[in-house]
């Protein structure tokens, strides 16, 4: 599998007047669990848009295994999983069905990585029921096997614990920092939870307004403080 970096440089987004993201610059190596960490309308889901190709930046460029989005997409995306919005799922059929339909689409799925990813999302017993039946937290995972069955090499999740209970929140974290640490996936998640974001991730970057205010490893914020204390010195909130 080849190896993801992503690499921002300094990347702008104006929309009208408004400067939505403001020259923000970070990397992330390979199997790296890295987090955008701010508050709501900080420019999260934004960023990641313009990483998944779903919006184009103003200023600047985004590497994705040395691949910029902007000259060479395709190489750029090919190795992404993503779930940035809520995934696209087809209600009216089975959780099966809408991976075989997804598998279809990638080429490349067999049916053992679909048993595979069925049971790493621990949606086994309820994986032939329709996907109207599912709870939110189900549909989620479903999401999750959707982005992850071509195994791609670089995951982006935008909040991905929304809709999860504690248990099933504890269960992603397990298996993003796995497919991380042992796989060498990379994994680059949004979130304004603190407490989750100092559980999962390896390195952070705090931003508000649009701006990145700070970049770390985690051990090391956490070496004198909580991430929470961290974040309201760094952060005028
Ligand atoms: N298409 C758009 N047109 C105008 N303003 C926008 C647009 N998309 C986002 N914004 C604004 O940009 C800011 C950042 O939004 P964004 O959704 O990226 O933030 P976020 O950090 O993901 O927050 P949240 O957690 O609430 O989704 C917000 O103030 C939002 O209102």
């Amino acid at each position: 599998m080849e190896r993801a970096t992503v690499q921002f440089d300094k990347v702008t987004k104006k929309i009208g007047k408004k400067t939505i993201i403001d020259e923000i610059s970070f990397s992330i190596a390979p199997g790296e669990v890295f987090g955008l960490l701010g508050p709501n309308g900080a420019g999260k889901t934004t960023a990641l848009r313009m990483l998944t190709g779903l919006m184009k930046p103003t200023k600047g460029d985004i590497r994705l295994c040395g691949y910029s989005i902007q000259k060479d997409f395709e190489k750029a995306i090919q190795h992404v999983g993503a779930i940035i919005e809520n995934p696209d799922l087809y209600s009216y059929l089975t959780g099966y069905q809408n991976l075989i339909h997804f598998a279809r689409m990638s080429g490349k799925v067999n049916k053992e990585r679909l048993t595979e990813i069925i049971a790493l999302v621990g949606l086994a017993e309820a994986i032939n029921d329709k996907v109207k039946t599912y709870s939110l937290g189900m549909r989620q995972r479903l999401g999750l096997a959707q982005a992850l069955l071509h195994s791609p090499s670089l995951v982006v999740l935008d909040e991905p614990t929304n809709g999860l209970d504690p248990a099933g929140i504890g269960e992603l974290r397990q298996y993003l920092k796995k497919i991380a640490h042992d796989e060498g996936v990379t994994v680059l998640v949004s979130s304004h939870l603190l407490s989750e974001m100092e559980l999962l991730c390896d390195g952070i970057a705090i931003i508000q307004k649009g701006k990145i205010l700070q970049i770390q490893k985690m051990q090391d914020i956490v070496k004198n403080s909580t991430l929470e204390e961290h974040f309201l010195e760094v952060t005028d909130r």
